[in-house]
């Protein structure tokens, strides 16, 4: 049985998070008649290349048949259970996050809702990483290295050549033919990857949340870390800290009239789990040899 809870320094050690203390009788009264609407955030399903522990970024690898499974059991039981309905929803353009989101919506019975695709939401472009083993990164060019290219605020891993294997089928992907050649990127750091993550959330996304329509997002990790660090302000330095989960629903509360978040961010799943799934995420993993 799923149940929710707000991140706690424990769990995300310097992740603070913006809640309600104490408040005076009036302040009180005015949170009672707040306008209120919430959103939803989702790593998608284990895909293929997280199961092999491979830097993936935007090669356009498939869910998991285990990743299949947790948007049925994890994230679309988590969602219903919370009772949370939506009017719209939103993916990258990389099949993981679509297959995700498909699989979700039919288990909600909401295969007719609104959805749009967009490579605004895409995972951070790895560079030259794409393709290899994180474990056998670690061993060629230490742990520190390999988690700072992870985890840094900016750090940028090194762009990708056109000797890398998935070079071709990177550039060449149909479902990114739309995206300006100025913009297509060949590496990005988590700060790069925010500058045209947070634009398209401000000026796309968060209007709709603000105007009361119900948003579902499905994205990546470096994405939900973005978003993570953007509404509940984290510091450049602690969102190294910060890892999502795979399929686990994150829900974030805003005042609608002044645009302000309310109460906790809230991950919808048990904390043993969610501490599990955490540390899961945080690790280089192990080598496929
Ligand atoms: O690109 C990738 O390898 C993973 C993130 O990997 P880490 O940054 O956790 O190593 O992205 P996602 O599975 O969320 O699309």
């Amino acid at each position: 049985m799923s149940k929710s809870f707000g991140i706690k320094s424990g769990i995300l050690h310097t992740y603070k998070t913006i809640g309600f203390k104490s408040v005076c009788p009036a302040a009180k009264a005015k949170q009672l008649n707040m306008k209120t609407n919430q959103l939803v955030i989702i790593r998608h399903g284990e895909s293929e290349w997280n199961k092999l522990n491979l830097f993936c970024g935007w090669h356009d690898a498939d869910l998991s048949e285990q990743g299949a499974k947790d948007a049925i059991n994890t994230s679309a039981v988590a969602l219903r259970e919370s009772n949370l309905k939506f009017d719209t929803a939103y993916s990258s353009a990389l099949i993981r996050a679509r297959q995700s989101l498909s699989i979700i919506l039919k288990e909600l019975n909401l295969c007719d809702l609104e959805v749009v695709s967009d490579w605004h939401l895409n995972e951070r472009h790895y560079g030259n990483l794409t393709g290899y083993n994180k474990r056998d990164m670690a061993d060629k060019y230490g742990e520190e290295q390999v988690q700072s290219w992870r985890r840094k605020y900016d750090v940028l891993p090194p762009p990708i050549t056109a000797d890398n294997p998935y070079y071709h089928s990177i550039r060449n992907n149909p479902s990114f033919k739309d995206i300006p050649p100025t913009e297509f990127p060949d590496t990005e750091s988590l700060k790069v990857l925010m500058q045209r993550v947070i634009p398209y959330f401000e000026n796309v996304i968060f209007k709709q949340v603000l105007g009361g329509r119900r948003v579902l997002i499905i994205a990546h990790g470096t994405v939900a870390r973005a978003l993570i660090k953007h509404i509940d302000k984290v510091s450049d330095e602690n969102i190294s800290t910060v890892n999502v989960p795979n399929s686990i629903p994150c829900v974030f509360e805003f005042n609608m009239e002044t645009g302000e978040k309310v109460g906790k961010t809230t991950f919808l799943a048990d904390e043993n789990f969610l501490n599990e799934q955490i540390q899961k995420t945080a690790s280089i993993g192990e080598s496929n040899k």
